[in-house]
């Protein structure tokens, strides 16, 4: 019988943990934070957790969506930052805001199949860090003058300046191949879909109340280490109200006049911060007496053809759900928690809609009817993003390591473990969603 690290056969990724920093709403108090700064710190309060202290991991991924050139190898120099043994692999990844989810679903298949024993997934971003690049003519003079080998040479170079080249580039929340952001793509979808301002403004408020009494009843205190004299996403309103949320002018979608619907009230904030999950086998865990919350069950993803207007940019988990869930042979009604990352209230309630819609089962899914409906006492019940806030990259790993606690909390339902479903749609008409169960504490038995 060959060893479980050895088998070629599939055996279970399990979620131990996770670690994550407050989220900072950016221009705040990780102004002076870089991305590698806020991952090396949320790869240590993981380590701390759970003793792991100048151990060999068998690999650890993450990566940013917004990154400097000086962070090419992010993630290895946040793992030679921090308190894991330097002989622990690391690499960058990149899926715009799934990138948290992507790096838990290939390492978790890397444990699956017997390649890797434990791993550590996460993300990080910095919107206040944000890289600015130099305009194509000044980099053009920079890389030349570089090249010059005489005074003459370089001063006739930097002659070729002009002001338009000291311009910055900066980096936006714009798509490259329609020039429209992502709140602007995300407007005409919630138009489409004739999603109400009151339903987004229901939903953020919903988000922050949920998230508030989660921190109340003390759901984050292991899963979250104080940085920088925050001990608490700085986005949270626990105070806002439904009136205030409706007091809020449109930020998105004012071409569409009086059919504007998004505020910054339910529009996620720009956001700094960063997550982290510790991954293992049965087996890694066992030894070390450490806790199985929840199994890494599938994941899938799918992309939407939105340069051509076919579907909105944010809609690919629309597709990508039904997808899994049929794979795994499973309905909307087999979840018991539903994490569907808000990236604007619409996104959401978009998602919903195009399920619950006939035409769309029929025409894009190719069902008989609609999809089905989610069950809303079962959304984000610990909050989201719009409460949270989202540090691109950083979201995927906030939300697995919430709903692996949830699902341990809940233990089984009907006699078999509870099931939970997560959601993040992604720039580039991208989505990435993935199934989790809780890890069976005992045969039978209620957690
Ligand atoms: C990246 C991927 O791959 C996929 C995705 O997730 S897509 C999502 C990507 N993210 C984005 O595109 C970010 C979008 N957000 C933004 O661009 C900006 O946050 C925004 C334009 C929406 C708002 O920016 P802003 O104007 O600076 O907002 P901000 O000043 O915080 O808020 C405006 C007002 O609303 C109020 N407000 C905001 N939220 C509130 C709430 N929940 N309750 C009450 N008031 C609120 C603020 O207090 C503020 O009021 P005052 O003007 O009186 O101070």
């Amino acid at each position: 019988m060959p060893s479980a690290a050895q088998s070629p056969g599939v055996r279970k990724a399990v979620v131990i943990g996770g670690n994550r920093i407050p989220f900072a709403r950016s221009g705040g108090a990780y102004t002076k934070s870089s991305n590698q700064d806020m991952l090396t710190a949320a790869l240590d309060g993981l380590i701390a957790r759970f003793g792991l202290q100048g151990e060999r991991i068998g690999e650890v991924a993450a990566g940013a969506v917004l990154k400097h050139s000086r962070d090419f190898n992010l993630t290895r120099e946040a793992v030679l930052g921090s308190a894991l043994s330097a002989e622990t692999p690391s690499y960058d990844l990149q899926q715009a805001c799934a990138t948290g989810l992507e790096t838990v679903l290939g390492l978790a298949n890397k444990i699956k199949l017997g390649q890797i024993d434990s791993a550590v997934a996460g993300g990080v971003d910095s919107a206040s860090d944000a890289p600015i690049a130099v305009s194509e003519g000044l980099r053009e003079v920079l890389l030349d003058l570089n090249r010059a080998k005489t005074l003459p040479a370089r001063l006739k170079i930097l002659a070729r300046l002009r002001p338009k080249d000291i311009a910055p580039d900066a980096p936006g929340t714009g798509e490259p191949r329609t020039g429209l952001s992502m709140g602007e793509h995300q407007a005409l979808t919630t138009a489409q879909w004739k999603i109400t301002r009151e339903a987004q403004d229901e939903l953020a408020y919903a988000s922050h109340r949920n998230l508030a009494a989660a921190y109340e009843r003390g759901f984050f205190d292991d899963l979250l280490t104080p940085y920088r004299g925050l001990s608490r996403d700085s986005n949270l309103r626990a105070d806002t109200s439904l009136e205030k949320l409706a007091s809020l002018k449109p930020v998105f979608g004012k071409s569409l006049g009086a059919a504007a619907t998004m505020t910054a009230g339910n529009s996620t904030p720009l956001t700094d911060g960063a997550a982290t999950v510790l991954l293992g086998s049965e087996e890694w865990a066992d030894e070390r007496g450490l806790p199985k919350l929840a199994t890494v069950v599938d994941g899938e993803a799918a992309a939407v053809d939105f340069v051509h207007g076919k579907d909105g940019l944010l809609m690919a988990p629309a597709f990508a759900v039904p997808r899994l869930l049929a794979r795994n042979g499973l309905t909307l009604g087999d979840i018991d928690f539903f994490e569907i990352h808000e990236a604007f209230a619409g996104t959401v309630l978009s998602t919903l809609a195009a399920w619950e819609d006939e035409d769309f089962g029929r025409d894009r899914l190719g069902l008989s009817g609609a999809f089905g409906a989610v069950d809303r006492g079962k959304l984000n019940v610990n909050g989201s993003s719009l409460a949270a806030g989202h540090p691109f990259a950083a979201t995927g790993g906030r939300i697995v390591a919430s709903l692996a606690k949830m699902l341990h909390e809940r233990g089984t339902v009907d006699g078999r473990p509870a099931r939970g479903l997560v959601s993040i749609c992604a720039a580039g008409g991208q989505g990435v969603v993935a199934i989790l169960e809780a890890y069976p504490s005992a045969e039978g038995e209620q957690v």
